[in-house]
């Protein structure tokens, strides 16, 4: 790249006389660094997670040098302190750009150093570093014990470095493309543990050899003043795709409720089935796979055949003591309960402070839920786990159709760093595996909705005639899913309980899972909020 001179001085007010390589030995640059521009700055930033609480001060936890010879850059891990909340750690990298050109983006604050004027900029922006860091990956040592440590997978059989872009989606982490056929991904925020993410990538693609994820090919991590490993940075491979299975879904859906009108079918009289019912798509009434047509239902049955592969790998592990398969006992019963309990008074507190702010349906859903308080609860600590005799696997945890990649007539599933708002160690809590699947079929629920209030007016129905035709084949889709994903499930031998464990099951992980869905709508997107209300109301409705 051309290096532009920077024309005008730049007013730095802050200079250090020491060279970059030694300037965060030296105390004073972080007494300035970690100020208010600091403070500003992060809470600006798309994957900062503390937006609705207060900041307080930033503090700096770590740092170390990400370095190639002498190019030198520092990561940080900073410590974000809150007025009310709990602290969380975030990852920054940065570097000293004097060309101003180089800091067009993400620019934290202007210094001097060794008498050259500058900008101390996020590093993912500079290509050198993007191309330091693959390379550090893919020359990595079999067994780096160093501090600041780098991992190839002996499966991955690593180019020479061509081209770094940012993936440039909407996304809680940074995902930089190498070469058209990796992608790093940044972790933000850090916990003082191996991310779920590279755990089970790992774990999946290069010790199980499970094919419906990107495979896993390298790491970055950092060992802490505590000796725990924290990952950093998770490198795999890029996986060629028509996008996610929730943009798939809606498009596929917005053509069945417009084939209501267009192949004139009589919305009222469609024949109806009980929940969670398994069926196989001949099993499926001629007037549901008229409507709906038959290929959502093949790709269901794909996407439920991926689902079990991913969780036969995650039952089959006998010797790592983090994957082997577990039965339920009272400690995690009381767990469950107590995290639930604690999530649901959360979302009660949440609903009743912002309920001036709700209209129409969702103020009407949102009363109701505060209502049926007393409901919801028995519901949750209606848990005994001498009933169940399943078997609990570590699971995905925030499996949505988001986390599903398309390519062709197949699925990938994404992202396996589990719920957002859990601990790390809650996130490694075993669980059954029908967590995942009450995930996903949330998500079915969530994609009918969501496609009835998109087009609100465009299919000549009443609201309650697409609301029970999409109940409906929201029944189907989840009755043709659960035949392919159990039968499979039971031929390789992962033991998810009796079909009336299995179905109890389902309801409680659904339950759970709109009920944590509340919550993060009313933070992130409130007029979404309708959509778990809606979810909630008919789960506590059937009474089965
Ligand atoms: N290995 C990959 N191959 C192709 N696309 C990917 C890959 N990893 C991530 N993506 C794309 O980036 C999006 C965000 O990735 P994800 O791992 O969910 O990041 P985050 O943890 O930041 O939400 C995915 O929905 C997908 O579209
Ligand atoms: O950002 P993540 O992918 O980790 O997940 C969070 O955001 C999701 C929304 O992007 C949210 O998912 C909810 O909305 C989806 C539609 O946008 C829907 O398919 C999911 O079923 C629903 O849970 C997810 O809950 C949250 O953790």
């Amino acid at each position: 790249m051309e290096k532009k001179t920077v024309e005008a001085p730049k007013k730095t007010t802050y200079a250090f006389d020491v060279p970059w390589e030694q300037l965060l030995d030296e105390g004073g640059f972080m007494k300035v660094f970690l100020s208010e521009v600091l403070e500003n700055y992060v809470q600006q930033q798309r994957w900062y997670g503390g937006k609705s609480s207060t900041l307080k001060y930033i503090e700096l936890q770590e740092y170390f040098r990400i370095q190639q010879r002498e190019e030198v850059y520092y990561g940080l891990l900073l410590e974000v302190n809150f007025e009310e909340a709990f602290f969380q750690h975030y990852f920054l990298p940065i570097a000293f750009v004097s060309d101003e050109s180089f800091a067009e983006k993400d620019r934290i604050l202007p210094v001097t150093i060794g008498g050259v004027e500058g900008f101390i900029i996020d590093a993912v922006n500079l290509e050198a570093f993007r191309r330091l860091v693959y390379e550090r990956i893919a020359t990595a040592e079999p067994n780096d014990t160093t501090r600041v440590r780098y991992h190839r997978s002996a499966i991955f059989e690593p180019g020479p470095y061509e081209t770094s872009k940012f993936m440039g989606l909407e996304q809680s982490n940074t995902s930089i493309i190498i070469n058209g056929r990796s992608v790093i991904k940044f972790f933000r925020r850090i916990y003082a543990d191996k991310n779920p993410d590279y755990e089970m990538s790992r774990f999946l693609s290069e010790r199980k050899g499970y094919k419906n994820t990107p495979a896993y090919q390298g790491s970055l991590s950092i060992m802490d003043a505590d000796n725990a490993n924290i990952t950093i940075a998770l490198m795999q491979e890029l996986v060629p795709n028509q996008g996610d299975a929730w943009e798939f879904m809606l498009g596929e859906l917005h053509k069945i409720f417009s084939n209501l009108e267009y192949k004139g079918i009589d919305a009222e009289n469609l024949p109806n089935v009980e929940l969670f019912q398994r069926l196989k798509i001949r099993e499926v009434p001629p007037e549901i796979i008229d409507w709906a047509g038959l290929n959502i239902f093949l790709k269901l049955q794909k996407l439920a055949q991926r689902t079990a592969e991913m969780h036969i790998a995650l039952g089959s592990e006998f010797e790592d003591t983090a994957f082997t398969p577990a039965h339920f006992n009272g400690d995690y019963e009381v767990w469950l309960k107590n995290r639930l309990l604690y999530m649901f008074q959360n979302r009660l507190n949440t609903v009743e402070n912002n309920l001036h702010r709700l209209e129409g349906t969702t103020l009407e859903l949102a009363t109701e839920f505060l209502e049926r308080k007393n409901e919801i609860r028995k519901r949750f600590v209606n848990f005994d786990w001498t009933k169940l005799k399943g078997e609990r696997l570590r699971v995905h945890g925030d499996y949505h159709l988001g986390q599903v990649l398309v390519q062709g007539d197949d699925f990938y599933l994404l992202d396996f760093e589990g719920e957002p708002e859990s601990t790390i160690r809650d996130r490694k809590v075993k669980q059954p595996p029908l967590k995942d699947i009450a995930g996903i079929f949330r998500s079915f629920h969530y994609a009918v909705y969501a496609t009835i209030f998109n087009h609100e007016g465009e299919y000549p129905y009443s609201r309650e005639a697409l609301f029970r035709a999409g109940e409906l084949l929201y029944r189907y889709f989840t009755g043709v899913f659960m035949e392919t994903y159990v039968q499979l499930i039971q031929v390789h031998n992962i033991d998810i309980g009796y079909s009336a464990e299995r179905i109890f099951l389902l309801k409680y992980c659904m339950l759970e899972k709109a009920v944590y869905e509340l919550g993060y709508e009313m933070n992130s997107r409130p007029h979404w909020a309708v959509i778990p209300l809606e979810g909630i109301r008919s789960i506590i409705n059937d009474k089965n």
